[in-house]
């Protein structure tokens, strides 16, 4: 990944210390960027960074810095540490997020906080931070969210999430218009069902469920967190300098794979089959 742009340079990566965010903060760190992860737990940001020391082969590229995204202050406190420590910010990755699968009407106000305070108001507030230091600097960034498809089309059982994630993808086309002429560039990731464990815990805890949302991938598998890692990466960096505001769906076919007559085949060619 030599050459692409993201040597030397700085980004924040919220819920770096698992799943796809973590994914997203090795691929930054292998291709020469210094990273900066977020989370609320101490040692899985940790990891990460051993993680990226190691395929370094030094100390120094990366730095952990426990942040509850929920808290505008403590994220205030999360873009200071970065810039004391590396100098300058390049971009921020919008992943942390919340879920659980509940009928809508049953979720209490704590719980739709929860989710919501997580994904819309943590991106929001980590979004503005960022955003304050990148017009200090003069430098012009890139911020990337990773949302998710139901955005769009909606998914009963996770109306928390798939509010919030509207919300984001409303707010990233909004601020690419306000700070495009400030050289920021926003865009979302929606990946589809993606093999982490905490998707896995929170969403397809039994081998039933797993099942069940598998069948709705015309892919026939989940992503692996590291494709999508690419995908963002692409989103992030240079060569994506004349996209903004814009969501790149990696899912394998998910969301447009509702069908009545089954994959592939017209009622004819199912009478033949
Ligand atoms: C099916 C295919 C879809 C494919 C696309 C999927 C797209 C999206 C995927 C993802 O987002 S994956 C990310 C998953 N990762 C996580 O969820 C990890 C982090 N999760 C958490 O931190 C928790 O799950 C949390 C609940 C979101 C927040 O934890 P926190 O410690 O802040 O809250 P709690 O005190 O535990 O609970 C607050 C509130 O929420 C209620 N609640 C929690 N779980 C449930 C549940 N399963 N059902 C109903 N309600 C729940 C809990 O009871 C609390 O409310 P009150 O009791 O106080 O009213
Ligand atoms: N896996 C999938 O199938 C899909 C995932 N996504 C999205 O991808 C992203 C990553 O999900 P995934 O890797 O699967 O799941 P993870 O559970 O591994 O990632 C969620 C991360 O968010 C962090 N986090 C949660 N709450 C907070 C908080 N209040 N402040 C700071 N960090 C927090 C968690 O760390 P900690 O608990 O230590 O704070 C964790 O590292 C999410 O935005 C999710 O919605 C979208 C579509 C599909």
């Amino acid at each position: 990944m030599n050459g692409s742009g993201f040597a030397g340079r700085t980004y924040v990566v919220t819920g770096g210390g698992s799943g796809i965010g973590r994914a997203i903060a090795l691929a930054l760190g292998a291709a020469d960027a210094r990273v900066v992860v977020a989370g609320r737990t101490p040692q899985k940001l940790e990891e990460t960074v051993a993680l990226i020391d190691q395929e370094a082969g030094h100390a120094g590229r990366a730095l952990a810095v426990p942040t509850d995204v929920r808290d505008p202050a403590a994220v205030d406190a999360l873009v200071t540490a970065a810039t004391d420590r590396f100098g300058r910010l390049d971009g921020l990755v919008n992943n942390a997020a919340g879920n659980f699968v509940a009928p809508g009407i049953d979720i209490s106000p704590n719980g739709w906080r929860a989710v919501v305070d997580i994904v819309l108001n943590g991106s929001y507030y980590c979004t503005r931070a960022v955003a304050r230091q990148l017009r200090e600097q003069g430098t012009g960034g890139s911020v990337l969210s990773v949302i998710a498809t139901y955005a769009w089309h909606g998914h009963p059982g996770t109306v928390h999430s798939a509010a919030a994630k509207a919300g984001v993808l409303a707010m990233t086309r909004t601020l690419a218009v306000e700070l495009a002429p400030l050289g920021i560039r926003l865009n979302c990731v929606a990946p589809g069902p993606t093999e982490t464990a905490g998707a896995g815990a929170a969403l397809w805890a039994t081998d039933e469920a797993r099942a069940e949302v598998l069948a709705t991938v015309p892919a026939a598998r989940f992503a692996d967190p590291a494709e999508i890692a690419d995908a963002s990466l692409f989103l992030l960096g240079d060569r994506a300098s004349y996209l903004t505001g814009e969501c790149l769906t990696v899912d394998g076919g998910q969301w447009l794979g509702k069908q009545v007559y089954g994959r592939g085949a017209t009622p004819a060619a199912r009478g033949r089959g």
